[in-house]
């Protein structure tokens, strides 16, 4: 698409609307004259997610509370008008309203001409460094996707810290890049192309739809992210400041399965933008967050990164949206194994659907084949997937009795064979992860978890449980024993998810430990996760192929260890055979690589820790059990309320209200710990305090373990002896 097709104007954000400072709605004093008014219906409001006080944390009724400033509350008699000083005359109303909000796109950056395809990057970098110097990088989203912010780990940090320095970036010379990109690239400091980006990068570019499968934290996001990032550059590089303010068509969709990793690839791919010169404006689009802010951005975005629930939500509820992104250049599917999963397809299909309506209308289904490119990528394909979708997933699509099949054909790849591009054909699991497995009872796992952490203390660590419900348990129970530990689960609050990921990645925390569910197993790519822990067995290969994938990501090294009970043997077995069997075909080749194996770890030493778990598990218990009683209080009133009769009353409990008769080993185990008083409670947790607060010695020789917060360096100063938290952990350097 032509930039000057499809051009809308857009109002200029004044500096005043793009203030930081908040305020709620109030009557504004009269507004100057030479200011024109515009009145704007209730939802095209510029609102602002409204900053809450830390106390609030988890109050999720507050969470999405928006705000909204510089607007004018007119009432006459019961009408109320909602007006905003703009500059724009009010027929353009109904169009667009952008809004004040400090997130607006800020072509700040956009008026200088891009250097020549031809410049050495050398001559480009010494280009910008002195535009530099004039002013701050460009971070054309910086400010536009607040909720997004906490978000930002790992590498993308460092641009916000200076780092004018770059990379020599000659290694991507046979990527064949725009001097733009390959100064967009010095700057992030990413001097060659890993693997995957080096093969696929270039298919993309020369128009082929690709497959691309390589292992965990290789670079997958930037393989597609930056041929996406080079066509808008070919198309839009090269505009003006005022034509960069003007709408038109988004570049790419992204579809990604979880919000997490929607927010990271954007945040991932704005870290790319900000090192240019005219930047493409990317879009999280997610559940959890307010819908009217994110369509707002979406009318203006290049690059839409979004889960397929949202985006389906706010696509079929705008025909103006579905029609501009029927112009799409690329459709991307990360961690396509997942969405192209029966049960997650639904609005990945929907989405695709229009997208595909769309094309028939206007084009008379010319051979129905789109004219975007189809991008699929992950670290992890199952058989018949792979099989199919490297060229056979066109053939013996008739009845379409195979449902993946049809997932397939739904794709509509506009090429009959896309580019299959596999750099990790013999293993999928990163080169520098360890495996261990530790074999303990079921009923002791939460022993020996704290064990493993105990002799892994300081270690940024990833744990993976298999049900919500586990998260929940073992967060205060880790938490009362000194474990900086957050959740992440599927059922919290958006705001909530992203905080718990924010602490446990922040630089400051580098001990800091996440309990979640496999909802944070794919494409999470947080800095400085030295070990995941699996307290489940996970449900599949794949699944543990992804969740050991979040450490030992890109040049890091970093360990995977499985809590693994007598009854999870079978299906370890299995496990290990399905994600090693290419390695184990591929024999003497691979010396070096070991496979899972049990690990020693010294049951005298485990016994000791278990006067402190006993007592962590009975307080966390009581803790949990009081709030469940919470719930069911509700509900028996509710029940008893709806039966007419006093929640109290003889009547009720006969009814069945009371929920007699029904008390098993588990009731009455939590009938126990809601029994607990106050000062019993008093009592334990002193206990507690006083058995953490003493060393624990692990053996002949003056070892001790330590509270995995303390600082062990300091310990080692007053003693002879050696704590086994200082060296590697349980023996897996020895492997
Ligand atoms: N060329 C490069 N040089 C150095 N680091 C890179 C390069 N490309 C990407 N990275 C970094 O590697 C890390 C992992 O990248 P990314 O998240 O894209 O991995 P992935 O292959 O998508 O992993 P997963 O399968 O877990 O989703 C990121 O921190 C990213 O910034």
């Amino acid at each position: 698409m032509a930039p000057e097709q499809k051009k809308r104007a857009r109002p200029a954000p004044k500096a005043s609307q793009r203030s930081k400072k908040r305020q709620k709605i109030e009557v504004q004093p009269e507004p100057k004259s030479d200011v024109k008014k515009l009145k704007v219906a209730v939802d095209a409001l510029p609102w602002n997610e409204a900053q809450l006080p830390d106390m609030f944390d988890d109050a999720e009724g507050f969470f999405g509370l928006e705000e909204v400033e510089g607007v004018e509350v007119i009432r006459d008699g019961n009408v109320v008008q909602f007006v905003t000083a703009n500059a724009q005359s009010a027929k353009e109303e109904d169009e667009e309203f952008e809004g004040f909000g400090d997130d607006e796109i800020t072509p700040e950056n956009g008026n200088e001409p891009e250097a020549a395809g031809t410049e050495s990057s050398k001559t480009t970098k010494e280009k910008k460094a002195k535009k530099d110097k004039k002013k701050k990088p460009a971070k054309a989203e910086k400010s536009t996707d607040e909720d997004t912010e906490d978000l930002k780990v790992n590498v993308f940090k460092a641009l916000e810290d200076g780092g004018d320095e770059g990379a020599d970036v000659s290694a991507w010379a046979d990527v064949d890049l725009s001097s733009s990109l390959m100064s967009a690239l010095s700057k992030l400091g990413f001097a060659r192309p890993t693997p995957i980006q080096l093969e696929a990068i270039p298919e993309i570019l020369s128009g082929h739809d690709v497959v691309g499968k390589a292992s965990t934290g290789s670079g997958k996001t930037l393989a597609f992210g930056i041929p996406v990032v080079e066509k808008w550059l070919e198309t839009y590089g090269e505009l003006e400041e005022e034509e960069l303010r003007e709408t038109r068509p988004p570049t790419a969709l992204i579809l990604s399965p979880t919000r997490e990793l929607a927010h990271q690839l954007s945040e991932h791919l704005k870290a790319l933008c900000s090192g240019l010169t005219n930047a493409p404006f990317v879009a999280a689009v997610t559940g959890g967050l307010s819908v009217q802010k994110q369509q707002r951005q979406l009318a203006r975005a290049d690059i839409i990164v979004g889960t397929p629930g949202r985006l389906w939500e706010v696509m079929s509820s705008s025909i103006e949206l579905t029609a501009s992104f029927k112009e799409i250049k690329f459709l991307v599917i990360d961690e396509a194994d997942r969405l192209l999963t029966e049960g997650h397809f639904k609005e990945a299909e929907e989405i695709i659907n229009a997208l595909d309506r769309q094309q028939d209308a206007e084009e008379g289904a010319e051979e129905n084949l789109p004219t975007r490119q189809t991008l699929v990528f992950s670290a992890t394909f199952h058989k018949g997937l792979q099989q199919k979708l490297t060229g056979k997933g066109k053939q013996g699509l008739k009845d379409g009795t195979d449902s993946m099949e049809y997932l397939l054909k739904k794709l509509n790849f506009r090429e009959e064979k896309p580019k299959f591009v596999d750099v990790n054909p013999v293993s999928q699991m990163a080169d520098r992860l360890k495996e261990g497995l530790v074999e303990c009872a079921g009923t002791e796992k939460d022993l020996y978890l704290y064990s493993l952490l105990m002799y892994h203390p300081n270690q940024r660590t990833l744990i993976f449980t298999n049900s919500i419900h586990s998260v929940r348990r073992l967060l205060p129970f880790l938490q009362n024993l000194n474990i900086p530990a957050q959740a992440l689960h599927s059922q919290m609050a958006q705001k909530a998810r992203m905080r718990s990921i924010e602490r446990f990645s922040s630089p400051k925390n580098t001990g800091s430990v996440l309990v979640a569910t496999d909802v944070a197993a794919r494409g999470l790519d947080i800095g400085g996760v030295q070990l995941v822990l699996h307290y489940h067995l996970p449900r599949t290969a794949d699944m543990y192929v992804h969740r050991s994938g979040r450490t030992a990501r890109a040049e890091a090294s970093g360990s995977s260890i499985l809590l693994c009970a007598p009854e999870e043997v079978v299906g370890m077995r299995r496990l290990v055979a399905k994600v090693h069997a290419q390695n184990a075909i591929s024999g003497g080749g691979n010396k070096s690589k070991y496979y899972m194996r049990s690990l020693d770890i010294d049951r005298k030493v485990v016994a000791r820790l278990k006067p402190r778990v006993t007592l962590a598990k009975k307080i966390a218990d009581s803790a949990l059990a009081k709030e469940k009683k919470g719930h069911d209080d509700d509900w028996v009133r509710n029940a008893a309320e709806e039966l007419g009769v006093d929640y109290d009353s003889e009547e009720f409990e006969a009814a069945g209200g009371g929920r007699k008769g029904r008390g098993t080993g588990r009731k009455l185990k939590e009938k126990e710990s809601r029994a607990l008083t106050k000062s019993e409670l008093g009592a334990l947790r002193a206990e507690l305090k006083s058995l953490l607060s003493q060393r624990v010695n692990v053996g002949v020789s003056e070892r001790y373990l330590t509270s995995g917060t303390v600082d062990i360096n300091e310990l080692l100063k007053g003693a002879h002896g050696e704590f086994l938290g200082k060296v590697d952990g349980i023996g897996m350097d020895d492997q």
